[in-house]
């Protein structure tokens, strides 16, 4: 199934060549990723397509079965055949309705179960990628491909298995009967399948030309609302409302323009499939009819065949039409897996869950690092040890690399030379989740999510109990604002914490890294927020709960770095150690 798709997809795009296709996967491999969330359903789909088969059966029955109400009841006039023909008709109409509801309710369910996991498995894999990665995409791109994209997928992968089987069923079923009521008429209806799939594959590669830039469009727009709608309250403070719904009309335009071009060639792309089945029937009613007039045919049996011609006329239609739909596809699997291929640049280990905890010894060794499209090092050739259970101050300028050298530790990146040591083991082969827990950084840029106060402490430790929440927060000094809110710890705190001040928002992402319970606690202008005996008062705490831990300040202001036992300072890429030589250790040796 996979290398037959795979050569229908080649084909067309070897057709295709010198369109302007922005990215192009090895399709066998596309579809094999495809084809494993599909496997996994295999009872489903086997049930689907016997309900198929069975629906299939009784929508064939009914136009036999009026064929032999008009010969044999109407045109005998025999009423007790009318009779039994109009309660089988009853019968059998009860019945399709009832295996097509069934039918209509497993198909969801395994359409939607598909659906989940493509999306589920592209999100676990957007979960290992770098910052270095989310800095360079439109996050309302990312979401068109999550959600538009991979619907796009699912569609054809599950709808356009059973379309195609029950086409292909629906159409066996039909040109039997057209077979044993006619073979000559049956004949003019097949001349015209060569000339339809003739057209198709003449269409096709302006179908998935046009549906590529709609996606896009879909994408430009996504991302204009998920930029513009968090920030609204900037865009008001500086006047440019009308600016940014101009450029909305802007975007809503070019989507619809592209939309139409795409109904427009669509349009045609099924108008002369159409129009040959019009005349095709024209055909069969006209010779046919002859034949009735004649008196070498029963009126019935035209009247059959004429709605088998239907039926049959609708398969080779969707199959047809799946053709198209399969470019659309092609177009939504390219964008979906030039996510899925994005490498992962950090790459998991095992070992720190056999270290002991709290120690926290760090030990920097050669660092050189540059941030992906700049040519500057940020850090270059950086050496320096840190005992555990010492409180490091990171001073520098602006921009001098203080944030980036936590994005190291904390395996957001890697050095491009050198090696970092935590406890003495590379941090290249701790296991990421468990170094990430003992390590806890409270950074520039606090993370509040829709829900209480509480879940928003408990976010990085969900198994504290209700206690350590309230005494993590106490700690971080939120009891004032606990007491203001009107349901204590449990308020919820609206749509990222936009009802809060900058200050109560880092005590919340405070309280959030002492519930942690680390053994390295970073705190990079965690603080900057708040006014200075405020600030004082968290230090202290954060000194009296973390004795014997691991602390990394990093601020502007001298007041917070205030008897650190060592001062790193960051300059030029380069780092300069002074202070306290307790907190110093010479090599990995000595941790
Ligand atoms: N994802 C990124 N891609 C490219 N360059 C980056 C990225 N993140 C940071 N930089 C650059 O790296 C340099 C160091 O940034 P960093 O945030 O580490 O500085 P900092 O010392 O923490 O600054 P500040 O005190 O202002 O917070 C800056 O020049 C910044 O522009």
């Amino acid at each position: 199934m996979v290398r037959w798709l795979t050569r229908i997809i080649d084909n067309s795009n070897r057709a295709g060549e010198g369109a302007n296709q922005s990215f192009q996967y090895n399709h066998e491999m596309s579809l094999s990723w495809l084809f494993s969330f599909i496997k996994p359903q295999k009872k489903a789909i086997l049930m689907v397509l016997g309900l198929s088969l069975l629906v299939s059966m009784m929508v064939l029955l009914q136009p036999w079965l009026t064929k032999m109400l008009i010969d044999d009841g109407l045109l005998a006039k025999d009423y007790s055949v009318l009779l039994q023909i109009a309660g089988a008709m009853v019968a059998v109409g009860i019945l399709n309705t009832v295996l097509s509801g069934f039918n209509r309710y497993c198909h969801t369910r395994l359409s939607g179960r598909v659906l989940f996991a493509l999306r589920e498995d592209l999100y676990g894999h957007l979960q290992k990628l770098s910052p270095a990665f989310y800095s360079r995409r439109r996050i309302g791109d990312l979401m068109s491909r999550l959600d538009g994209d991979v619907a796009q997928i699912q569609r054809f992968a599950v709808d356009a298995l059973f379309a195609s089987v029950s086409g292909i069923l629906g159409l066996i079923g039909a040109l039997a009967m057209m077979l044993m009521l006619s073979w000559e008429l049956t004949l003019i209806v097949l001349v015209l399948v060569p000339l339809e799939i003739l057209w198709l594959r003449w269409m096709r590669r302006k179908v998935e030309r046009h549906t590529r830039r709609l996606r896009e469009r879909s994408a430009d727009l996504s991302a204009f609302l998920v930029e513009t709608l968090p920030v609204m309250k900037f865009i008001q403070s500086v006047g440019q409302e009308s600016s940014e719904a101009r450029k909305l009309k802007g975007l809503g335009h070019g989507y619809l323009d592209q939309l139409l071009r795409l109904q427009v060639v669509e349009f045609f792309t099924q108008a002369i499939p159409t129009t040959l089945v019009s005349i095709s029937r024209a055909g069969v009613f006209l010779l046919g009819g002859y034949w009735v007039i004649q008196g070498d045919w029963q009126l019935g049996a035209l009247i059959a065949f004429s709605t088998y011609l239907g039926m049959a006329i609708g398969p080779v239609q969707s199959l047809l039409g799946l053709y198209v739909s399969l470019q659309r596809m092609v177009v939504s699997l390219d964008r979906v897996m030039e996510l899925r291929s994005e490498p992962v640049s950090v790459a998991n280990g095992n070992e720190v869950e056999s270290m002991p905890e709290h120690v926290g010894a760090l030990r920097f060794e050669n660092v050189s690092f540059s941030h992906q499209g700049r040519t500057q090092k940020i850090l270059d050739g950086v050496t320096f040890s840190l005992l555990g259970g010492k409180k490091a101050a990171i001073m520098g300028a602006s921009g001098s690399g203080k944030s980036t050298l936590i994005d190291l530790l904390h395996r957001h990146y890697d050095p491009d030379q050198g090696a970092i040591f935590y406890n003495g083991v590379d941090l290249h082969d701790c296991d990421l989740s468990e170094l990430r827990r003992r390590i806890a950084v409270v950074s520039q840029d606090i993370v509040l999510f829709r829900g209480s106060l509480t879940d928003n402490i408990r976010y990085a430790n969900p198994s504290a109990s209700d206690e350590q929440v309230k005494a993590a927060a106490i700690q971080a000094q939120l009891g004032a604002l606990i007491a203001q809110l009107p349901e204590g710890l449990d308020t919820p705190l609206g749509e990222r914490g936009q009802q809060l001040s900058g200050g109560q928002k880092q005590r919340i992402a405070i309280a959030r890294a002492l519930l942690q319970q680390p053994d390295i606690l970073v705190l990079d202008e965690a603080t900057s927020a708040v006014d200075a005996e405020t600030e004082r008062e968290i230090i202290q705490q954060v000194d009296r709960l973390f004795t014997g831990r691991t602390r990394i300040l990093i601020s502007h202001r001298a007041s917070t770095l205030q008897e650190a036992d060592v001062y790193l300072h960051l300059k030029d890429g380069r780092i300069r150690v002074s202070g306290n030589n307790d907190g110093l250790a010479c090599s990995p040796g000595d941790f």
